[in-house]
């Protein structure tokens, strides 16, 4: 039973008001009474807004369900008109340019990777701030971007096979990066620094240097003996680590030891669809770990085999330059925080007794959180223009974009901060928004500091929102089809035209193969060649390969040569994406497609429920392991529901499914000693039922989302324990 510590209209959690006022309001200069008087009188101005706006969701979605139930059949003409007529469709407004000020480099100018990360999980968030940097050895070697053919397996101890190949990879990297004037980076004996100069020795016996000279930026270590060679290339640096008392540095010619590279440029601390967080104590957990990345001090312990030590934020990088100038890197990427969107409710506060929306209470309490940041609390910055970066997701067209605006002047107003400190990145990631991306923008455009394709959400949004219209194409086949491209390429041409270009990224999706590092390589440079400033991974070390992209790729000229181009693509985008009916599944196919989606499902959900863990690698039906959270959940879930509405597939055969999967699902997880299965008698287990409800009751789920169910069903397990 939860207690609550009342302040005026409000009732707040006594876990989550302790945090508060303990750890939180010191030192923000925010008196406990303002604080929670101006918290109130928030709430009671914006709880009705939100509301409607909600209350309109479900509106509109009422109305395309029943022009779908009634139009058959369909009339593209007649359906865009109709899109007009209710006001989904919005008029363009007329051309703009954002006015975002105080936007930190990391994102106004640097075009890089983008890490994404669990918040509540405090090792992989730390690790994540420090992913700014990484090995380029390490990245390579320990994936398949290097072949395990000719002897170069990944063996229990060091392959020097593997080795060789991961440096002859790397140096032969730095020749496309950093030309030398003669020869390659491979054939070097010795980076020497002479008069302000990198000079390079090869073993031929000849001397030559960089072909630009302007990339050498500085190094570490004595003149005469340097441990660090720092180079610039497209406004991202890479260090060539030097060491003779190192294994590596030892084998090498050179004395080369690793090639560092700048690799998550900014990260997304998130609070959303890769987290559980279902009541107090879970957001109190958030929160927390927000605070300690804000104030420097998170850190926690790590066990690697027998080894243990503490992992806690690095410091900044310092350098000499070629003209003997100290100066430093930042030793960590640039925080946003991702905050929830506009539908949940938590109870953690109560506004005149009822739970108020999450999204608020995110937006209140991250922003309150990172005025430690701004104040100078923490021995290290994250923001060096003053600014706190939110990230928010599933936003549905202009006017929720709007009422994110509102919201966030009036935190502002509520902690005394500079009207537009607070930036937002606006995930394009529901169906209204693509549509009216241009609109959308206008509505913060003093405050955007990105556009980012959720292409995930947006996929499950693409299918409940037409859901009526028929069957939906294969899983695999959506990501094909005529309106995702026309989405994403609409994406960047609509930022462009909105002056984004050198003030604010453009930004696209996550990378959901996380083992599958080779197959990145070759497909997510597509990503900066598409005029997109950065791209979401899902681990460090896809930062340090995805980086490799933006050395590749010169994103600033590209967007230049871009930034005329016109393009809505809107037909496109509005071509819903259903099944061709000329050409049949075959019952084996549909299995399979049943299969996977249910093994993905109940992989992810029996984690989400029984443990709390928001983010998984789940393996699919061909063992490839995929990273799901709750926007894979929704295509998965929402194709499922679509399927059953449309007769491609019966009850009977999901049933089945589901019962054949959880006895694999729980086999998957016999090495997880904290685990808990769902056979013998999966109907009985909260996970199994919440799976259930996800496909059966899919239709009926707002916009699809899956985190009405899940938060149910995990309160319910948290409460039977
Ligand atoms: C649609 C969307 O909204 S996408 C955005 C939401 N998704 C995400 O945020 C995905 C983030 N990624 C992850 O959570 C994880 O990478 C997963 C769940 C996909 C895979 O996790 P695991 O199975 O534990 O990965 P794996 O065993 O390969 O690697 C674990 C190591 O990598 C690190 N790691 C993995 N992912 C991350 C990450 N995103 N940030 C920082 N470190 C990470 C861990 O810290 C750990 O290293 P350590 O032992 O030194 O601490
Ligand atoms: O949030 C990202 C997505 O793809 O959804
Ligand atoms: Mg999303």
């Amino acid at each position: 039973m939860s207690h609550y510590i009342p302040h005026g209209n409000l009732r707040v959690n006594e876990t989550l008001h302790a945090f508060i006022e303990k750890q939180v309001l010191p030192g923000t200069h925010i008196e406990s009474g303002t604080f929670w008087s101006g918290f109130d009188a928030l709430l009671e101005k914006l709880i009705p807004e939100n509301q409607r706006l909600l209350e309109q969701r479900d509106a509109l979605q009422a109305k395309l369900d029943e022009y779908h139930q009634t139009h058959q059949p369909f009339n593209f003409s007649d359906y865009k008109q109709f899109l007009l007529d209710i006001d989904y469709l919005k008029p363009q407004p007329s051309p703009f340019t954002i006015s975002t000020a105080n936007v930190d480099k990391e994102i106004a100018s640097i075009a890089g990777p983008q890490l994404v990360v669990p918040i509540n999980n405090a090792r992989y968030a730390i690790n994540a701030a420090n992913a700014r940097w990484g090995s380029l050895y390490d990245a390579a070697y320990g994936t398949d971007v290097i072949s395990d053919e000719n002897g170069a397996e990944k063996t229990g101890t060091y392959n020097p096979v593997r080795g060789q190949k991961v440096v002859a990879f790397a140096k032969t990297w730095l020749d496309t990066i950093a030309p030398l004037k003669q020869g390659s980076h491979n054939d070097v004996i010795e980076y020497r620094l002479e008069d302000e100069s990198l000079v390079i020795l090869l073993a031929s016996g000849a001397s030559t240097t960089l072909q630009d000279s302007q990339q050498f930026v500085g190094y570490q270590g004595d003149l005469t003996n340097p441990s660090a060679i720092l180079l610039r290339h497209h406004g991202l640096h890479a260090e060539i680590q030097l060491d003779k008392t190192h294994p590596i540095g030892n084998a090498d010619a050179a004395g080369v030891k690793d090639v560092l590279l700048e690799s998550a440029i900014t990260t997304i601390m998130d609070c959303e669809d890769s987290v559980a967080a279902v009541d107090a104590e879970d957001k109190t957990l958030v929160y927390q770990n927000w605070l300690g990345l804000m104030k420097g001090t998170l850190s926690t312990e790590v066990k690697k085999g027998d080894k243990t030590f503490r992992r806690t934020l690095n410091p900044d990088r310092d350098y000499i330059s070629p003209s003997k100038q100290t100066f430093s890197l930042s030793g960590r990427s640039l925080m946003f925080v991702r905050n929830v969107g506009h539908l949940m409710t938590s109870d953690a506060i109560l506004f005149d007794n009822k739970p108020i929306p999450e999204g608020i209470m995110d937006g209140v309490i991250t922003s309150l959180i990172a005025l430690h940041d701004l104040k100078g609390n923490s021995q290290y910055n994250n923001s060096r223009t003053g600014s706190i970066y939110i990230v928010k997701p599933k936003m549905h067209g202009p006017e929720e974009v709007a009422f994110s605006n509102r919201l966030f002047t009036d935190i502002e107003a509520l902690l005394s901060l500079p009207k537009d400190t607070i930036k937002m990145g606006i995930m394009d990631e529901e169906r209204r928004t693509s549509v009216n991306l241009a609109a959308c923008i206008a509505e913060a455009k003093s405050r955007v500091v990105f556009i980012n394709t959720g292409f995930l959400d947006r996929t499950g949004d693409e299918i409940h929102t037409s859901m009526y219209a028929g069957a939906f194409a294969p899983k695999a086949e959506l990501k094909q089809m005529p309106w995702i491209t026309a989405y994403e390429k609409a994406n960047v041409v609509t930022g462009l035209a909105s002056g984004l270009g050198g003030r604010a990224q453009i930004g696209k999706g996550m990378w959901p193969v996380p083992d599958n590092m080779a197959d990145m390589m070759k497909t997510k440079i597509g990503h900066p060649q598409s005029g997109a400033s950065t791209a979401w991974v899902p681990s460090p070390t896809a930062a340090t390969l995805h980086a490799l992209h933006y050395h590749d790729v010169n994103v600033a000229s590209l967007q230049s040569s871009l930034k005329d181009t016109h393009f809505d693509g809107i037909d496109d985008i509005l071509t819903i994406p259903l099944l061709n009916e000329s050409t049949p599944l075959s019952k084996a196919f549909i299995e399979r497609e049943i299969d996977n989606n249910v093994q993905g499902i109940l992989g992810y959900v029996v984690r989400w429920v029984h443990q709390g863990i928001g983010c998984s690698k789940v393996p699919d039906i061909n063992h490839v392991g995929l990273m799901e959270d709750r926007a894979t959940l929704r295509i998965s879930s929402q194709h499922l529901a679509n399927w059953l509405m449309h007769g491609i597939i019966t009850k009977e055969q999901v049933e089945a499914a589901l019962h054949k999967m959880a006895a694999l699902v729980d086999e998957q997880n016999t090495a997880d000693s904290e685990y808990k299965p769902m056979m013998p008698n999966p109907e009985e287990t909260t996970a199994f039922q919440a799976a259930y409800a996800l496909i059966f009751e899919g239709h009926t789920q707002p916009n699809g989302y899956t985190e009405p169910l899940l938060h149910a069903k995990r309160r319910e397990e948290k409460a039977s324990n």
